[in-house]
C-alpha cells in the first residue's frame, strides 16, 4: 500500500545572488520521485543537493522551473511532507522531553496533549525506542537522538519522508541500524522517502532508483535503477556483485571519469564481490 502523490521537479534552475554577484547552483534539473518510492540523491559536495531538498520540501523557491507534489505547487512547507535533517542536535529541543519533542509539530495542529503523547510513544516505539520518552534527549546517544528526530517525522504522518544527510553525525553501526529502519519504514508505512546523502554505499543500498547529480551548474547526470529487492540486508546485499557495480558506476559518475555501464537494468554481468569489509565511499 502506497500513499501520497508524486513529487516532480521540471526544469529547476536556483541561482543566489544577482548581476555579476550570481551564482547558479542547479540548472534545467528535472526529476521525478513516485508514490512509495525511495529515491536517494548523491553528488559532489556544494552540488546543491540541500538546495535541491528544500526546494522538494516548500521551504526555498526555485528561480525558475517547478517543482509539484501531485497536481500542487510545492511553494510553501506541505502537510504530506515531512524532513529530518542532518542536525539532531540542533533540531531537538534540550528542554522538552523525548516523547513532547516528537510530538512537537502536533501541537500547531490542535492534537489535544493525551493524543499527542500517545501518538509520539507510538512514533518512538516504530523506531525502536519505546522506553525513552520522558527522558531528555541530552540523556539519550547520537543514534538515538537521530531515531528520536525520526520518530519525530513520522509524527507528521506524512506519507513523504524527505532525510537531508540524515545519518551523517553517528557512528558506524547506528548508521547501519538507521539505514535498516528507513527501509522497515518505508515497507510498513508505504512511504516514499528521498535520502541526500554523501555515501555512494548508503545511496545505493536504500534506493529504488540513485539520482547522481554533477557539473557546473548541477543538473541530473544519470538516474540508476538499483535491481537488489525489496528484502536488503547489510551483509547479503553488499556481498551482492551489482552492489559493487551500481557503486561503482555511481563514483565514476561523480568523479568525472568515464562511466563503465553496469547495465543493470538490463542483464548485469556478475562481478567478484569487493564489498564486504570495504569501507564506505564517500564523496568529498
Ligand atoms: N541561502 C543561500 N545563499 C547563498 N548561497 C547559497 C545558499 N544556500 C546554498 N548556497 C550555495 O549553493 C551551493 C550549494 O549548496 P548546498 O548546501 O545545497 O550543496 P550540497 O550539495 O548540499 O553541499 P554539501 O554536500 O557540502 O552539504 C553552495 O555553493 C552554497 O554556498
Amino acid at each position: 500500500m502506497t500513499r501520497g502523490s508524486s513529487l516532480h521537479v521540471e526544469e529547476l534552475r536556483m541561482a543566489f545572488g544577482h548581476g555579476p554577484q550570481e551564482h547558479l547552483v542547479l540548472d534545467d534539473l528535472s526529476l521525478r520521485v513516485d508514490p512509495g518510492e525511495a529515491v536517494c540523491i548523491v553528488g559532489p559536495s556544494g552540488a546543491g543537493k540541500t538546495t535541491l531538498l528544500r526546494c522538494l520540501a516548500g521551504l526555498a523557491r526555485p528561480t525558475s522551473g517547478a517543482v509539484r507534489y501531485g497536481d500542487q505547487s510545492l511553494t510553501e512547507p506541505h502537510a504530506d511532507i515531512a524532513v529530518v535533517s542532518q542536525d539532531y542536535r540542533g533540531s531537538l529541543l534540550p528542554w522538552l522531553r523525548v516523547w513532547d519533542n516528537v510530538a512537537f509539530p502536533l501541537q500547531g495542529r490542535g492534537v489535544r496533549r493525551a493524543e499527542r503523547k500517545r501518538r509520539a510513544l507510538d512514533c518512538l516505539a516504530a523506531v525502536g525506542l519505546p522506553d525513552v520518552g520522558d527522558k531528555y534527549p541530552w540523556q539519550l546517544s547520537g543514534g538515538m537522538q537521530q531515531r528520536v528526530a525520526i520518530a519525530r517525522g513520522l509524527a507528521y504522518d506524512a506519507p513523504v519522508l524527505l532525510m537531508d544527510e540524515p545519518f551523517g553525525s553517528v557512528d558506524a553501526q547506528s548508521r547501519f541500524d538507521l539505514e535498516d529502519l528507513t527501509l522497515e519504514l518505508r515497507r510498513q508505512l508505504g512511504i516514499t522517502v528521498v535520502v541526500v546523502t554523501h555515501d555512494i554505499d548508503e545511496a545505493v543500498y536504500l534506493g529504488d532508483r540513485v539520482i547522481v547529480l554533477g557539473g557546473k551548474p548541477t543538473a541530473v547526470l544519470e538516474t540508476l535503477t538499483i535491481p537488489l529487492g525489496t528484502d536488503r540486508d547489510q551483509l547479503s546485499t553488499r556481498a551482492d556483485p551489482r552492489f559493487a557495480e551500481l557503486r561503482t558506476r555511481v563514483l565514476s559518475l561523480i568523479r568525472g571519469e568515464r562511466a563503465p555501464d553496469t547495465g543493470t537494468d538490463r542483464d548485469p554481468a556478475p562481478a567478484p564481490d569487493k564489498t564486504v569489509g570495504a569501507d564506505r565511499t564517500g564523496v568529498a
